[in-house]
């Protein structure tokens, strides 16, 4: 097939087939390509909560409707009801709910489910048009073109005929090679969708699948956009500056899992070996030595962590504001007496505590802990990484909390105390606007981008 894009070219790739290459220079934030979804399927708890079909979660005041066949698809009106209906879900209305109730539905992990049901749906969208008479897909011809062009899956991701699909009552003219050709290409072209970096959703986007290859160091990031009445979609933004002739990249998978996780992950579900610079850095400095058993060891190379950070990551010079983006690669120059908090368990435990004292306190407590897995992220994260700018934006309100709760405790925060909070909840907030807007709004409304404001403001009055 041809492809042809506005700032991507299609190259030969030794191992991976093709990769996508900047055929410009793109800035930071730009969006390098927006598709909707071939398929989508919400995860159980979302189901009612959001559009079946553009995923829009109604304002107060207004509501979702049910499909009066079946009672368990919702819509946000007729436009995305009639979409829905003409794209697949009149093949299977008056099936679905024996088919949610089946032993063999049922008998699945809820995983699995959400699997089976986007499974089913993309089974319906690639059947032969006519058989059904539905003319609303034909217009997503190229979606199903790009997606039999996808490369297949590891063979040892199992058989399609032990997933039990919910089939249209005619499945006898669905013939099993189809089955099997979607199946192979459909659990390592399968992203988990998010809004505000919490998962909805799975859904299927050839295009960004046939482009993009994966890196644990990526220069691109997928994010979600809702717009009510349209499918929902896909956009590939640029993480930080690429320049003419880069390799195009995208995470199959948190770049933070530990490194075994990731390995074998990209191993079973995509069939490779990851080599990015970060793999290849852990890879030379294994084994990680173990974390000292001393607090007071520990307490030190969490402030040499700190240190390494703000000089090297953040470079920061009490004379000079902050740079405009963080480092990248920024693990490969970590002195190698701090490789012990690169250890799995570390980055976990360090993010309980931060969760649990951010929510119940103390408060204190919670902004030390939120600064050193700041510190961690900038490290192990790429560039502009959301995840970073989520957590420097939680450190900022919980350091704004530590203020309050100092303000109302029976022994108040003296002046220094205070002044050295809100110094440094402005740092946080103005990290966490330098990634958030790189990023910029993915999802359902009012997201990070309005706490920001509202954080701004809280800090500026
Ligand atoms: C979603 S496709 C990516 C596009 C693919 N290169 C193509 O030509 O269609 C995923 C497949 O690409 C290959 N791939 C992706 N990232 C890779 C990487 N970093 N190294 C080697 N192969 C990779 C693997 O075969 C994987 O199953």
């Amino acid at each position: 097939m041809e492809y042809a894009f506005d700032s991507i070219h299609l190259t030969a790739h030794p191992t991976a087939r093709s990769q996508a290459t900047a055929s410009r220079a793109i800035g930071a934030g730009s969006t390098v390509l927006a598709a909707p979804a071939l398929a989508t399927t919400l995860i159980p708890s979302e189901k009612g909560r959001r559009c079946d079909y553009c995923h829009l979660v109604p304002t107060e005041g207004e509501k979702l409707f049910k499909c009066t066949g079946c009672a368990a698809f919702w819509y946000c009106g007729t436009a995305c009801q009639t979409k829905q209906w003409n794209v697949h879900h009149r093949k299977v209305c008056k099936r679905y709910n024996r088919y949610t109730a089946s032993i063999e539905y049922q008998a699945m992990p809820p995983g699995h489910r959400t699997d089976a049901l986007m499974l089913s749906q993309l089974l319906l969208e690639v059947f032969p048009k006519d058989e059904f008479g539905i003319e609303a897909a034909t217009h997503r011809s190229d979606a199903v073109a790009h997606f039999f062009d996808l490369l297949k899956g590891p063979a040892s991701r199992g058989n399609p005929t032990q997933i039990s699909l919910c089939r249209p009552s005619n499945s006898a003219a669905v013939p099993p090679s189809i089955i099997e050709e979607v199946f192979a290409r459909f659990g390592n072209n399968n992203f988990i969708v998010h809004s505000h970096l919490n998962s909805y959703a799975h859904g299927v986007f050839p295009l960004a699948s046939r482009l993009f290859n994966h890196s644990c160091v990526p220069n691109c990031a997928s994010k979600y956009v809702i717009t009510s009445t349209e499918m929902m979609g896909m956009e590939i933004v640029a993480l930080r500056d690429i320049e003419f002739g880069d390799e195009l990249t995208i995470p199959y998978l948190d770049p933070a899992l530990p490194f075994d996780i990731r390995q074998n992950t990209l191993q079973e579900s995509y069939g490779f070996t990851c080599n990015c610079s970060l793999c290849n850095f852990q890879r030379a400095s294994a084994p990680i030595p173990p974390l000292p058993t001393s607090p007071e060891r520990l307490s030190a190379l969490e402030a040499g962590l700190c240190a390494f950070v703000a000089v090297h990551v953040l470079q920061l010079d009490p004379s000079a504001p902050p740079p405009v983006s963080m480092g990248a690669d920024a693990f490969s120059s970590l002195p190698s007496e701090l490789h012990p908090l690169l250890g799995e368990g570390y980055l976990p435990t360090l993010s309980e505590e931060f969760s649990r004292a951010s929510h119940e306190g103390p408060y204190d407590r919670a902004v030390a802990a939120g600064r050193v897995l700041l510190a961690l992220y900038a490290v192990l994260y790429p560039q502009n990484y959301p995840q970073t700018g989520m957590h420097a934006l939680e450190l900022t309100k919980t350091a704004w909390n530590a203020i309050i709760a100092g303000e109302r405790s029976e022994a108040p925060l003296n002046s220094s105390a205070t002044r050295r909070l809100e110094d440094a909840a402005r740092h946080y907030l103005s990290i966490a606007s330098r990634v958030l807007e790189v990023y910029g709004p993915e999802g359902d409304m009012n997201g990070p981008l309005e706490e920001l404001g509202v954080m701004r403001s809280l800090l500026e009055a």
